[in-house]
């Protein structure tokens, strides 16, 4: 039975075309009973208010595809995924997606891996490592039709983190918080050297709490050059969100 929260979330993601049915409202259910129990043994999140998980990460998560074709793409890389945002809400909204999930720290991808059991989610990789390493791999890179990162680090690193796993033609989207343009302009350079073009940078605001909210989309116009991505700690230094 659908309770006013989850009413409420699916009403906000009908308005943007997002059709969600009761079997995946209990998935998004189950994630969030994970979520505030193991968050209570480990550090995966500050925001533990039911309302405000299904806002602040599930809505948040998915505004992604409020301004991409998500449908269209097939396979998705998500970079620094922590407690699994945006990754883990795209795949129960769009479970056609093959969901690779990169992190490096080894508890939060053990949480992952729990998360994706109960929740019976199908074609999900999640490796512990490093992005600048498993991006020098294949089939890793060069190789994901949409790359993501939320709250992970400034547009410098980011281009860095996420443009080798994106494949020619794919797109890179950042999800940020405050307005990202003074970060953009710092990371022209970056953003030539890993062959990135500027598409567009959306705005607006969350519902209900109404803080600013901008997704930066990039998109990837040739192959990684081979110096990319650089070992660990030669990558520009760049202070995280
Ligand atoms: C602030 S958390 C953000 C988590 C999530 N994306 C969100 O929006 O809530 C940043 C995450 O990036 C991961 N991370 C930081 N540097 C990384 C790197 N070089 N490669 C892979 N993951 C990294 C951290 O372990 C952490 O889980």
């Amino acid at each position: 039975m659908m309770d006013d929260i989850q009413d409420h979330f699916s009403s906000l993601l009908k308005e943007q075309g997002i059709e969600v049915s009761a079997a995946q409202l209990e998935q998004f259910e189950s994630y969030y009973r994970i979520l505030v129990e193991w968050n209570q043994k480990m550090n995966l999140t500050g925001i533990t208010e039911r309302d405000q998980v299904y806002t602040k990460h599930f809505y948040d998560s998915l505004s992604l595809a409020f301004h991409l074709d998500v449908k269209s793409i097939s396979t998705l890389a998500d970079i620094g995924s922590g407690a699994g945002f945006p990754g883990i809400p795209l795949k129960i909204a769009f479970p056609h997606i093959k969901l690779t999930i990169v992190d490096s720290l080894n508890k939060r991808i053990q949480f992952l891996k729990h998360v994706s059991e109960q929740l019976g989610l199908q074609q999900v990789e999640l490796i512990h490592g490093r992005a600048e390493e498993v991006a020098r791999k294949l089939p890793y890179r060069d190789g994901f039709d949409l790359v993501t990162a939320r709250a992970v680090a400034r547009m410098t690193l980011l281009n860095e983190f996420c443009l080798p796993f994106t494949r020619v033609g794919g797109q890179f989207a950042a999800m940020k918080g405050s307005d990202p343009a003074e970060e953009i302009k710092e990371a022209s350079r970056s953003l030539k050297e890993l062959r990135g073009k500027l598409k567009k940078v959306h705005s607006f605001t969350l519902p209900v709490e109404e803080s600013a909210r901008h997704i930066v989309i990039i998109d990837k116009t040739a192959a990684t050059p081979a110096k990319y991505p650089r070992k660990p700690g030669m990558a520009v230094k760049s202070p995280l969100l």
